[in-house]
């Protein structure tokens, strides 16, 4: 491991049955409030950024605006939100998936996107794989390629690196930490 993984890894906090029993939550708050974790994590996404040669970043709500917002900045691109459904107020693309924990539907402002587009989508966590296929299926929908996903990491036994495997059709999918 090297001594940036060791950083944050330390950094994440994990609370067992939460937010339903059976759960291990991987709470970021701790790395967030490090300023040089928060700042190591942003560059590492940055650098992945511009190795994808990506023109956009997309980042999913929540945890994935307080990492891929900063992380846009940094390589010089916009930033896209992907919203819970009901939160954007113009023509939106909308798309249902399951959580660990439940079901939900994400949606993005149709005009945000262009075919021109290459995204990285950025998240903190990679869990069963359903809010990034999703990300996926809205942003191809638009016409936009997918340039890779980029999380901070991953939640293996889970199954979401197979879950996406497909819809990835070979772009990759970084995750700094196998959890
Ligand atoms: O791979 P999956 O099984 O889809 O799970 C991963 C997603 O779950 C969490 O978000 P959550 O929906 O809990 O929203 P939040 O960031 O608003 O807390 C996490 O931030 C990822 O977006
Ligand atoms: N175990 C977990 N910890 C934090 N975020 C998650 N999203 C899905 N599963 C999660």
């Amino acid at each position: 491991m090297t001594d940036i993984q060791e950083l944050l890894l330390s950094r994440i906090r994990d609370v067992a049955d939460y937010p339903e029993q059976g759960v291990m939550f991987k709470d970021i708050t701790p790395l967030l409030a490090d300023p040089a974790a928060f700042t190591a994590l942003t560059d590492t996404l940055a650098d992945i950024a511009g190795a994808t040669g990506a023109t956009k970043v997309v980042g999913l709500e929540a945890r994935g605006f307080i990492l891929g917002a900063p992380v846009a900045v940094r390589a010089g691109l916009g930033f896209i939100p992907v919203r819970k459904a009901g939160k954007l107020p113009g023509a939106t693309l909308r798309q249902a998936y399951d959580l660990e924990y439940g079901s939900a539907e994400i949606e993005v402002h149709a005009e945000d996107l262009t075919t021109a587009d290459r995204i990285l989508i950025v998240d903190d966590v990679l869990a069963t794989g359903g809010t990034a296929e999703a990300a996926i299926q809205l942003i191809q929908r638009a016409g936009a390629e997918v340039a890779g996903v980029a999380v901070l990491m991953e939640l293996g036994f889970l199954g979401g690196r197979d879950r996406l495997a497909q819809a990835l059709d070979g772009a990759p999918l970084e995750a700094l930490l196998q959890l």
